[in-house]
């Protein structure tokens, strides 16, 4: 019988699956799937958490969060509220287990056992990391693509999509593209709420949201939230969210509510009971107030001249909530659900950490599949960039024209040469936005765990070969004759292989520099620094004997001087140059190079232009190589940067 994961029964909150696929579908998933796919729901819990910094300018011990407890059952959604700056993200981080450990003290409980709930659940950031040129359906297909394991098939893989495009009112938009700055997309709360979709679309019991709400409208919000609640409440998963300024609305969805101030507890409990509780305190919420601004109205002291002023107000909200009845009773169900807790909570941290759904080889195919999508949909990243490829061989061949085989046109020659490795190798830089935007969706689902770097590194490596072979024969195919160069199909061939790989290496550098430094402006620096130190190491503007000892190394790692030399080898070999005639008449002809026969036959070969400025040494094969060395070089670090250099999440 096919699984209709998403029909369920209201009264009981059973879901409709038969238990048999039910069972397979546990035993198959592993990572987020793994307790997402539990049949119990999980509780969340957290005691004493206190998360400590060394502050970088008093460099004296700093509590960003101080001894927070509580505990939200499954089904309902906690919200995190307090003025700006009062910890609200980070407290979020640190119970989702995305704070180093070291600076963390305290516990956190999944159904009453201490447990990391980081592989146990989803966190939602607060950009809408998607792929602009794909739409609403295609984003959500592709993570279901990789969270589902293969036992499922893809019309049913296409259903469950199906089915949570339904949940999140996005059937409208769902053919719609998301969005880029050439496509107007879809709106900010359908974005919102495709980006949430495509990471609960496994139904993880616990997720995080850090701001949901964020710069939407209140009925966007609302809706927003309406969405999360509604699941939350079908299937009994557990949300935690970060939410800035709540409507009346979207306040009247959360359950419980947690006030934070300078990193303490000012409430913590139950929403309804929040206003009794401040009412006793005599801050009642005026009539007609919306309680959430009242409450943030009540513990912001950020605009009080005085500090220390500032400081006790927080700590008189926060010493009152400490001895208040309402902490006993939070403590007291802590201790009641650690009393009861069950195996699930330690099984769950156990089996989560065990990988991904999917094998690596269907990881990559996947990422492929998208890539090539991306890429030909993505005017910014592919098309503008061919088109300019094109325009700049016009240009080329227009100032190049039939460059010819006289003795003077020898410079011309070589500067043609010199111009097409070098200009279309620095024009690799247009590749940054493109990768950057793309960064951010890789680093969202590679934190959810949709994949690992192996297969992403693989996949971006593996797409940029053909896209690389277009811009190069677009180019060649338009500069190549209108120049005028060697005539012979093999050497024709051999240009557009050495050219392709420039740009492969100098494609991989791209990526190399924008993964370590994922700042545009700082990565095209950068990028264009390192070009312009390869022109001016490559042995062209300088010889190879005049570049200083303390930069000759460049020289050997300079990916366009192989492509550049093994360029003019395969070009001047075999052709026969044409000398000056002698204008004094002593002589038949005057010739800068000179060959065996060259005083009576008047003309000179390539072959002897290249051994006069002393490049005797070009061997195709060998250069070939150290480009292919030079782009895994860039790809290995490109993979090994990937792998360790780690966002906020
Ligand atoms: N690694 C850190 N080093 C120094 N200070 C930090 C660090 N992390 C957080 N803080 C400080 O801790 C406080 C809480 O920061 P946090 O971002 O959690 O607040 P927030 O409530 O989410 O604020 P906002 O609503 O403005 O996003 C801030 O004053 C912040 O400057």
């Amino acid at each position: 019988m096919p699984v209709d994961y998403y029909e369920k029964d209201d009264t009981d909150y059973t879901i409709s699956l038969e238990s048999t696929d039910l069972d397979e579908i546990y035993s198959t998933t592993t990572a987020t799937q793994d307790v997402s796919n539990s049949k119990a729901p999980v509780s969340l819990a957290w005691k004493n958490l206190t998360y400590e910094i060394l502050d970088p300018k008093t460099k004296k011990k700093k509590k960003i969060i101080q001894n927070v407890s509580g505990i939200i059952n499954p089904g309902e959604l906690l919200a995190i509220m307090g003025p700006s700056g009062a910890g609200k993200s980070t407290f979020l981080d640190l119970l989702a287990g995305r704070k180093d450990p070291k600076n963390v003290s305290g516990t956190v409980y999944l159904n009453g056992r201490p447990g990391n709930v980081k592989y146990v659940s989803t966190y939602v950031m607060q950009d809408d990391a998607l792929m602009g040129v794909l739409t609403v359906r295609e984003n959500i297909q592709f993570a279901a693509d990789l969270c589902f394991p293969s036992n499922i098939s893809q019309t049913e893989k296409y259903t469950r999509v199906q089915n949570i495009i339904r949940e999140f009112g996005l059937e409208r938009v769902a053919d719609n593209k998301i969005g880029t700055v050439f496509v107007r997309g879809i709106s900010g709360g359908e974005k919102r709420r495709c980006a949430i979709a495509s990471q609960v679309l496994t139904l993880p019991k616990i997720i995080f949201l850090d701001e949901p709400t964020t710069g939407l409208d209140s009925a966007a919000a609302y809706n927003v939230m309406n969405a999360i609640v509604s699941m939350a409440k079908r299937y009994e998963l557990t949300v935690v969210a970060s939410i800035h300024q709540p409507s009346p609305e979207t306040y009247s969805l959360i359950d419980k509510l947690l006030l934070l101030g300078h990193g303490k507890t000012l409430y913590f409990g139950e929403r309804e009971r929040a206003l009794t509780y401040f009412d006793g305190l005599g801050f009642a919420c005026p009539p007609y107030n919306n309680p959430a601004d009242h409450f943030l109205k009540l513990v912001n002291s950020d605009f009080m001249n005085d500090i220390t002023q500032a400081e006790q107000h927080i700590t008189n909200f926060s010493m009152a909530f400490s001895k208040s009845k309402y902490i006993r009773e939070v403590n007291r169900e802590i201790d009641d659900s650690i009393a009861r807790g069950n195996i699930l909570g330690e099984m769950i941290t156990r089996r989560a950490n065990s990988g991904y759904a999917r094998s690596f080889l269907a990881q990559t195919f996947i990422l492929l599949n998208r890539s090539f999508k991306n890429a030909t949909r993505n005017i910014l990243m592919f098309w503008i960039r061919v088109a300019m490829y094109m325009c700049l061989a016009l240009l080329m061949g227009s100032t190049w024209w039939k460059v010819g085989f006289e003795q003077k046109s020898i410079q011309d020659r070589f500067a043609a040469h010199f111009f097409s490795v070098a200009f279309l190798s620095f024009m690799s830089v247009a590749g940054i936005p493109g990768f950057l935007e793309e960064r951010l969706v890789f680093q969202r689902e590679r934190s959810n765990r949709f994949y690992s770097v192996g297969p992403y590194v693989l996949a971006n490596t593996l797409i940029s070969i053909p896209f690389l072979m277009i811009i190069t024969v677009s180019f060649s195919m338009i500069a190549y004759p209108m120049i005028g160069l060697h005539e012979n199909f093999h050497n024709a061939v051999n240009f557009l292989i050495f050219l392709f790989l420039a740009l492969f290496v100098a494609e991989s550098m791209v990526v190399f520099i924008s993964a370590a430094i994922p700042i545009f402006v700082a990565a095209l620096a950068i990028t264009a620094f390192a070009n312009g130190f390869y022109m001016v190491v490559e042995g062209f503007f300088v010889r190879r004997a005049a570049i200083p000892k303390f930069l000759k190394w460049g020289h050997y790692i300079d990916y366009q001087k192989y492509s550049f030399e093994a360029i003019i080898k395969n070009d001047f070999y075999g052709l026969t140059f044409k000398c000056d005639p002698d204008p004094s008449g002593l002589s038949k002809c005057r010739c800068n190079f000179y060959g065996v026969n060259s005083a009576e036959t008047c003309t000179f070969t390539g072959k002897d232009v290249l051994d006069s400025y002393g490049y005797t040494e070009i061997n195709l094969l060998k250069w070939a190589l150290a480009l292919m060395g030079l782009v895994l070089a860039f790809r290995i670090g490109f993979y090994f940067i990937l792998l360790f250099r780690k966002g906020r999440h």
